[in-house]
């Protein structure tokens, strides 16, 4: 059985899962990822034949596995350069390597203490509570006692400074690249996924306010902006945008939508606008198809320019800040005293998240890694 040395940051994890959402690597698997992941949701027939051809506009590809591979490699890397020697697992939501599957092969190999990374950044129930409930489902459906296996995932990572800090440095190097002229007159979008509104209303721990996706999101943006100044002496009028609708249009969803707002800002003679997709960290299927595809298009259509910023993906300082919350998350495990970073003071996300918290507004589902 592999134990983690006492003296290994990680202890006393033996493994570390990466916990995705997947994606088609084939044409043939486009259609069956999509119903996997609208199954039981309000997706209409047609959004979802529409958005099968965004995947066949890149051979059936979506580029979010291999940025998962690439991103396991780096983890590996920096934690066997901490001296390190835990081995990172990775598990999807809606395409192979199955959790339950990363899971079975854990058991197998005695990997029974896992801390769970998972590819969103920020609180809501698809990024975070459905995670945990896949987590439920699948030691479930493995059969394994609660007691015989440990499942913590890190906290919230939205508002790490590492996170913020590999966001300000795409930010910055791509506003280099603007023309001078161009560069104070700029509009700065942040752009994320859109989420139906009560989804948004509710997302945050149950006791608060909710609203907690926009919000963290609004002071990760105001953070990354202030330090666009304070690096390249550019201050620029920002605010945040969405992408990726889905859903009855009947219900409503985060706006303004991207385009829409595109459009608007060249009707008041806006020239040039900075796409910075800060809701995401890596540039996966909705942010090459989204934006580089459908945002561009719109962009070309009146005239703007448009610069995208490239997402957090390998970024040195943001794979040293997942490693940092491992650590940070493993200490907590043994009891020590851990001081959280957070930049500017935002609410802090506890890594055991509180009872109803982002719920699940369709079932309550059992769900691992919280207090419920
Ligand atoms: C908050 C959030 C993130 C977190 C940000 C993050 O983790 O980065 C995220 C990530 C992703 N969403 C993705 C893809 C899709 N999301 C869909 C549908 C939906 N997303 C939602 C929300 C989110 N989604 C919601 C509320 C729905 C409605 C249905 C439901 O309630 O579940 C659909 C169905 C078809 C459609 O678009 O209508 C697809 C195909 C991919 C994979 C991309 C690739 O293949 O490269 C990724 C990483
Ligand atoms: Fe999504």
């Amino acid at each position: 059985m592999p134990t983690t040395s006492d003296d290994d940051a990680l202890a006393p994890y033996d493994a570390v899962l990466l916990l995705s959402f997947g994606g088609p690597e084939a044409p043939d698997d486009v259609m069956p990822f999509l119903r996997r992941v609208t199954a039981g949701r309000d997706v209409p027939e047609d959004r979802l034949q529409e958005v099968a051809t965004h995947y066949h506009h890149f051979g059936g590809r979506s580029p979010i596995n291999d940025q998962n591979r690439s991103l396991m490699a780096a983890l590996e890397a920096e934690l066997a350069r901490r001296g390190s020697s835990v081995p990172v697992l990775w598990g999807n939501r809606n395409s192979t390597p199955f959790v339950t599957d990363t899971l079975r092969a854990a058991r197998a190999e005695g990997l029974l203490r896992l801390c769970v990374v998972v590819t969103s950044a920020y609180s809501s129930y698809s990024g975070c509570r459905q995670y945990r409930e896949d987590l439920a489902a699948a030691t479930e459906e493995l059969g394994i006692a609660a007691a015989d296996l440990v499942i913590d995932k890190v906290r919230p990572y939205a508002l790490h400074p590492g996170f913020v800090a590999a966001n300000t440095d795409h930010l910055v190097e791509a506003v280099a690249e603007l023309e001078p002229g161009d560069r104070d007159s700029a509009r700065l979008l942040f752009v994320t996924h859109s989420i139906p509104e009560a989804m948004d209303d509710t997302s945050g721990p149950g006791d608060g306010d909710g609203n907690l996706y926009v919000e963290q999101h609004l002071r990760a943006g105001h953070v990354i902006a202030q330090g666009l100044a304070a690096r390249a002496g550019v201050t620029l009028d920002h605010e945040l945008v969405f992408c990726s609708r889905s859903g009855s249009p009947r219900t409503p969803w985060l706006e303004p939508d991207v385009n829409d707002r595109l459009v608007e800002l060249a009707g008041e003679g806006v020239t040039t606008v900075v796409l910075a997709p800060i809701g995401f960290v890596s540039d996966h299927m909705e942010v090459v198809n989204d934006l580089d595809r459908e945002a561009r298009d719109t962009a070309e259509g009146l005239g703007l320019r448009l610069v995208r910023v490239p997402t957090a993906g390998t970024h040195p300082l943001f794979v040293e800040a997942l490693v940092d919350l491992l650590q940070e998350r493993a200490a907590e495990a043994r009891s020590e005293v851990v001081i959280p970073e957070q930049v500017d003071g935002g609410d802090l996300r506890p890594s055991v998240c509180a009872p109803g918290c982002c719920p699940n507004l369709r079932a309550a589902l059992p769900a691992l890694c919280g207090q419920d």
